[in-house]
């Protein structure tokens, strides 16, 4: 074992309130907004492919060019109030906003950089709009921030020489300097979710990463941070150098799951981010690219992350002019809908300590330990979904969630192993069978 100095901050899992609520929440919209929604993936009439965000880089933008769309930026059709709206019908509980994506350009009216809101047509304290629009409809508010940025002067990929080593002190400092700022300015802040940390800059920077997870956890008490922002003395991101997690959950499942089998995920609080195209996060105009999710799948994936103790951040990518394009609109609502009847699975629930098996996914609430849910994907073809309980415990009652009174027929096959004969004709969309347990003593 390495002797790390600069690692894990908190011990983990996180007990407080602030960690279980972020727990319980289990379902949070991620969104990504910036210059980048106005060119929309195309540019001089060509069509990149590649994720939207990255066009200045796809297409070879220089960052002056790329800097003056700034004074095109005025979201007229951004409505925060119908956003938080179209969010709370979602059914998600948090929502984690870019305020700087790796371009540089802020959200917020910064004091230490004029690439801001301020300084646009829109000139409005945006990011301030959004954060109290969504406050009012409950929803709890992280902030995404890069540490990775394309406009700063003192950027720095690797750090070779004295005059890199010294540009990056101030990359460090303005760094320091906004994030404290956004504390400041949005003290309900719940999270701050830390991207472009990958290259060898910060890899170097690992003590600076752990003052101010400290700094900014004095700052804002409860705070909790992604690992992403963590590097150890060593370099070591998201995990330390003896492999304990670093920040306050696992941030590493971007655009993927883990099996749904893994027994060992459900260890750490952690969190999938997901497009739904396959590789979007701001917006692109054309959506014809690649395949696009449905809902079904889509709430497959939450399903998946809450029965194995993770969080499930859904991205959305708005236009330049400040609405949503209808696909994801429609989305929204189909999810929403689902949510509507079957959250009770989803909202403070985790890994029920079950085998998984073929028919789909067992969740448990935290809050009882006399019934298991068990959400359907697949129906088996012999009409029996097979269950299999820790040794000693006998179900009591299956029923769906939707008709509470028609119960399952159950056939013991061994100690705490049954099957469930189907009841539930065709359906079209995944649903939920609860397990009512016997009284253990
Ligand atoms: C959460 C996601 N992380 C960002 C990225 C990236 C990236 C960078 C290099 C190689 C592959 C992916 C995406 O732009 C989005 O913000």
């Amino acid at each position: 074992k390495k002797e790390v100095k600069y690692g894990q901050l908190t011990e983990l899992p996180r007990q407080d309130e602030a960690m279980k609520k972020w727990r319980s929440n289990r379902f949070g919209q991620f969104i990504h907004w910036g210059l980048y929604a106005i060119p929309g993936g195309i540019w001089e009439g060509k069509t990149y492919k590649y994720a939207a965000e990255f066009l200045k880089s796809s297409a070879g933008i220089s960052t002056a060019t790329w800097d003056s769309l700034q004074y095109q930026f005025n979201p007229v059709k951004f409505d925060a109030k119908e956003w938080a709206k179209m969010a709370k019908d979602m059914g998600v509980k948090y929502v984690t906003i870019t305020t700087k994506h790796h371009e540089g350009f802020c959200l917020w009216p910064s004091k230490y950089t004029d690439f801001d809101i301020e300084n646009t047509p829109y000139r409005k304290d945006l990011l301030g709009e959004f954060i109290k629009a969504y406050n009012e409809e409950g929803i709890d508010v992280s902030l995404y921030y890069s540490v990775l940025d394309w406009h700063h002067p003192d950027w720095r990929y690797k750090l070779n020489t004295e005059e890199d080593k010294a540009a990056f002190e101030r990359l460090k400092a303005f760094t320091e300097n906004q994030l404290l700022e956004l504390l400041e300015r949005y003290p309900t802040v719940k999270g701050l979710w830390f991207d472009g940390t990958w290259d060898q800059c910060w890899k170097d920077n690992g003590k600076f990463s752990y003052d101010l997870e400290k700094k900014l956890k004095e700052k804002n008490p409860g705070l909790i941070v992604n690992s992403r922002m963590r590097a150890d003395e060593y370099g070591s991101r998201h995990f330390d150098s003896n492999g304990v997690l670093m920040g306050d959950y696992e941030s590493g499942y971007e655009r993927r799951l883990p099996n749904p089998w893994d027994v060992a995920v459900t260890k750490n609080d952690w969190e999938c981010c997901m497009t739904i195209p396959e590789n979007q996060w701001g917006y692109h105009k054309d959506w014809t690219l690649t395949h696009i999710k449905t809902s079904n799948e889509l709430i497959e994936m939450l399903v998946q992350c809450t029965s194995q103790n993770g969080n499930f951040l859904l991205n959305f990518g708005p236009r330049g002019e400040g609405n949503f394009r209808e696909k994801e609109v429609k989305l929204a609502k189909e999810i929403g809908d689902w949510m509507d009847d079957n959250s009770s699975v989803i909202y403070n629930c985790g890994y029920a300590g079950l085998k998984k098996q073929s028919w789909g996914y067992f969740t448990k609430s935290s809050d009882s330990d006399d019934a298991i849910n068990m959400v359907v994907f697949n129906k088996p073809i012999n009409g029996k979904y097979r269950v299999k309980l820790n040794k000693g415990s006998i179900i009591k009652r299956a029923y769906l969630l939707s008709k509470p009174k028609k119960s399952f027929n159950l056939e013991e096959i061994a100690n705490g192993e049954y099957f469930l004969d189907d009841v539930k004709g065709k359906c079209k969309d995944p649903f939920v069978i609860i397990i009512e347990l016997e009284d253990k003593d």
